[in-house]
């Protein structure tokens, strides 16, 4: 997968070298470019904000800047297209589906906006010629898209084969098929500053482990999500559309 990031802060995106996604950029799983959205401006000052039409506080990130950095990642008469990923606090949620979905693409490219955002007409123009989503990672807002870059970029490459030691553990995961969230982990030692693991996982009876764990994601979920619950419940009910199978 290659993915391109434009930023006013490409420093910001350094993080992408280290740890697990670094490892994947390093074994060719991932092709990360990063890019200053000033190599897109020509004045001295190197601007890439301005007033809004209608008034209002704050800046906004001109379009031009942005016109000219699409065009150079992506010319409009290139073999191909990126899947473009724009973060804002006006988006449509970002999943674990949607990361599923992501991690899919041959190539993803994220428009980091700063200042009150991005000129609208950015994801028109884009839209002309390249798939555009723009993407929240939660109802609370950052200053800028960087920060919501590298929780997307880790949330997809994760998912790509061979990024990760054992792809079983997605499957059990928050979040994964089974719309639960996932169970309490322990490890060695059984006893710890008067905390003791629960007997069950000591016993060594995978059925019983395996009835624990479920029921332990359930009283989860329940507590800290009833929302997820409460999508179940709609399932099993047949009031989501389906006939009851996920
Ligand atoms: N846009 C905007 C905006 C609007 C009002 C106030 C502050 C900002 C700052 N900002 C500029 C770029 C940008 C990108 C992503 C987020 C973002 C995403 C999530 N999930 N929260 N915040 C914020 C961003």
């Amino acid at each position: 997968m290659r993915l391109d990031v434009v930023s006013i802060f490409p420093e910001y995106l350094a993080a992408l070298d280290v740890s697990l996604v670094g490892k994947a950029a390093k074994s060719g799983l991932l092709d990360v470019h990063l890019h200053d959205l000033r190599d897109w401006t020509h004045d001295r000052h190197r601007t890439v904000d301005d007033t809004p039409y209608g008034g209002g506080a704050g800046m906004v990130m001109k379009a031009e800047p942005w016109g000219q950095a699409l065009d150079a990642l992506a010319p409009v008469d290139g073999p191909a297209q990126p899947r473009l990923i724009v973060p804002t606090p006006a988006g449509r949620p970002f999943t674990q589906a949607l990361a599923y979905e992501l991690a899919a693409e041959p190539w993803l490219a994220f428009a980091c906006g700063r200042y009150e955002g991005i000129d609208a007409r950015v994801a028109s123009y884009a839209a002309e010629r390249m798939r555009v989503d723009e993407v929240s990672i939660g109802d609370y807002v950052l200053n800028g898209g960087e920060v919501a870059v590298l929780v997307m970029v880790e949330a997809v490459a994760r998912l790509l084969p061979g990024v990760i030691g054992n792809p079983e553990s997605l499957a059990e995961e928050s979040h994964s098929g089974d719309g639960l969230l996932e169970y309490p982990v322990y490890t060695k030692p059984p006893a710890w500053r008067g905390h003791d693991v629960p007997e069950v996982l000591l016993s060594g009876n995978h059925g019983l482990i395996a009835d624990w764990r479920h029921e332990e994601s359930v009283r989860r979920t329940a507590e800290r999500r009833p929302d997820l619950l409460a999508a179940w419940g709609d399932v099993l009910s047949g009031q989501d559309g389906t006939d009851g199978v996920r």
